[in-house]
């Protein structure tokens, strides 16, 4: 992928990236869940060196130069399609909050992903008509974020199963980008209830659309953790007793989230992630197990501190009758809808 016939886009571009939570319990790096919430990112060409501005979440703590992720990400994009970093002008409107468990790194890595293809007129990340190729931006989202369940739901929307074949079982490298490849927006009704797909480097996802009466709640604290530092409380080995538990709840949630509510409960039990980290969030830790004793999925968003209950019905007041929802409490007690489209180029309107 020479860069030396490829031009400029004129003018900004915007994208618009959702928050996502990944895990929803037993699925550890694999299962993930946008919901609409989100950040927007505009991006044009600017003479001499490149400038950040950022209103909203992080904009008295982030970086304003090329430490920014986002940033960070475009010029990763240039580097690997061989073109010129060229000066850009960043403007972030950022409203996922930073550090948890909501997706903001995957949300920041897949619009500076998103916002470098369409920079590229007709370059092979966004083509003709500001049309996504989604394949090619998950598996360079995923190669930059280390693991591929929140960059999933965040470029193809709905619930996702992501993961990384091995060399025996997948592809390595890009896949060949083919008109197909490319998808703008696209309305619930020509949506397959099921589409695969294979990203490079052997990153892959299935997507599926949740149930209809999915209404998401997330109870955000005022603290902040580093999936980093969550990371590092995960031990090396777990017992196969564990891994079973957890594979079993993990096939039922796919069955759950697909139409069967009813088994939400018992499908969102975990024993490979959650209880290895409560150290770092006792609060939530708490939460989640006293939600789940009055009955409400909950679990950790992401590697937290937020907690997500997988709401439905009457779920929503049951949450507001927790702790959580006590007066004077720290908890953020936030609905969101699903969101069932994933990252977008919304400008230039083609
Ligand atoms: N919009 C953004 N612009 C620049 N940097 C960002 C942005 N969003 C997140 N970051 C960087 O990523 C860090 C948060 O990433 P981290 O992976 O720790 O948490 P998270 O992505 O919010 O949660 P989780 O991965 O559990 O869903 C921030 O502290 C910041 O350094
Ligand atoms: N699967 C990841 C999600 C957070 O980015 C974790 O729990 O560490």
């Amino acid at each position: 992928m020479g860069g030396a016939d490829r031009t400029w886009r004129e003018g900004p571009v915007t994208v618009r990236v959702p928050a996502t939570s990944a895990n929803l319990g037993p699925g550890f790096d694999a299962l993930g869940l946008a919901l609409a919430h989100y950040d927007e990112v505009t991006a044009e060409l600017s003479p001499g060196p490149s400038t950040v501005s950022v209103s909203g979440e992080g904009a008295d703590s982030l970086p304003g130069d090329d430490r920014h992720l986002v940033l960070r990400t475009m010029h990763t994009v240039f580097d690997t399609l061989g073109v010129p970093r060229p000066g850009i002008a960043l403007r972030c409107v950022n409203r996922i909050p930073h550090g948890r468990g909501l997706g903001s790194s995957a949300a920041a890595i897949v619009a500076g992903v998103l916002a470098a293809g369409a920079l590229l007129r007709d370059g092979p990340l966004v083509g003709p008509g500001l049309a996504v190729a989604r394949e090619r931006v998950f598996a360079l989202a995923a190669d930059i974020e280390g693991h591929p369940d929140n960059v999933a739901p965040c470029v193809y929307g709905g619930c996702t199963i992501a993961w990384r074949g091995d060399s025996t079982s997948e592809r390595s490298g890009p896949s060949p980008i083919g008109a197909t490849d490319f998808v703008r927006g696209g309305s619930e009704e020509t949506k397959p209830r099921w589409e695969a797909q294979r990203g490079g480097g052997g990153w892959a996802a299935a997507r599926f659309e949740p149930f209809a009466g999915l209404s998401p709640v997330l109870c955000v604290p005022e603290e902040r953790l580093a999936t980093e530092r969550a990371r590092g409380l995960l031990p090396e080995r777990v017992p196969h007793a564990d891994a079973a538990f957890t594979a079993g709840r993990a096939a039922l949630l796919v069955a759950a989230l697909s139409g069967r509510p009813e088994l939400l409960l018992a499908a969102t039990e975990d024993r490979l992630h959650q209880d290895y980290r409560a150290s770092a969030m006792p609060a939530t830790a708490a939460l989640v197990a006293e939600l789940r004793k009055r009955g409400l999925p909950a679990v950790v968003s992401g590697a937290g501190p937020s907690v997500l209950v997988l709401a439905s019905g009457e779920d929503h007041s049951a949450v507001r009758d927790s702790t959580a929802g006590e007066p004077g409490t720290a908890w953020h007690i936030s609905p969101f809808a699903v969101d069932h489209t994933g990252a977008l180029v919304t400008s230039p309107d083609v």
